[in-house]
């Protein structure tokens, strides 16, 4: 190798084997709606009703990430997006709420997952009570990382103005702090793979795809207005 070389790390081999079902989530009417400002108000507010309701499991699963680490600076990491969901992730969500014409009180209100925010969150929560702090960060690591790359690509597609309904969701998601936040499982999930034995990585890598499906699968249950069947 030379010295320019690298070898590929586990996060970016993950990434490339994820390759389509991110092209999936880009291409996602859901998300083209972002890009074009063109969602309905009903879509907006089955939205949000589901992820605000999703970010409370993620605080949850945080909690449960600091029970399984040693490393103080992990725990410090864990606490502080806690406070990065409850402090910052509301702007989003307050954007999509103002497009909608709901209130966001009654949004917050909503205590019912439907089926696909249950199954998403039923697997982070698995994947924390059940595995090591590597599988448990597989797990969780496709929410920033989609977002992130979404916020990235739609801020460069179409350079929102002010005029543009969701400029401040597609801002807040292009922003360089989600890009470290990114960064900073990268270099954790790095970590613990190279420690994990065959198994674990094998857990670590189903977590993780499993991950990417049900973020494409969350926004066609907005798009959709999914609803239990009976
Ligand atoms: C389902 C989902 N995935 C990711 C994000 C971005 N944290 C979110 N708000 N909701």
């Amino acid at each position: 190798m030379s010295a320019t070389e690298r070898s590929t790390s586990f996060t970016e081999e993950l990434r490339s084997k994820a390759d389509p079902v991110f092209e999936a989530i880009f291409r996602h009417p859901f998300v083209r709606g972002i890009a074009e400002g063109n969602l309905s108000g009903e879509q907006l507010a089955h939205y949000v009703r589901q992820d605000f309701q999703y970010l409370t499991v993620f605080c949850q699963v945080y909690g449960l990430a600091v029970s399984k680490s040693t490393r103080r600076e992990d725990i410090a990491f864990f606490n502080e997006q806690i406070g990065f969901v409850l402090d910052s992730e509301n702007h989003p969500h307050q954007n999509l709420a103002r497009v909608s014409g709901y209130p966001m009180e009654e949004l917050e209100g909503a205590n019912e997952l439907l089926p696909t925010a249950r199954n998403y969150t039923r697997h982070t929560l698995y994947s924390a009570h059940s595995g090591t702090l590597g599988e448990l960060l597989c797990a969780l690591y496709p929410c920033p990382l989609t977002y992130w790359e979404i916020g990235l690509r739609l801020k460069e597609e179409v350079k929102p103005d002010d005029s543009h309904p969701f400029k401040e969701w597609i801002e807040f998601y292009a922003d360089p702090i989600v890009g470290d936040i990114c960064r900073e499982f990268a270099r954790r999930i790095d970590r613990l793979a190279s420690d994990a034995g065959k198994a674990e990585r094998a857990n670590m890598e189903e977590h993780y795809l499993t991950s990417c499906r049900m973020e494409h699968i969350f926004w066609s249950m907005a798009y959709d207005l999914e609803e239990w069947p009976v």
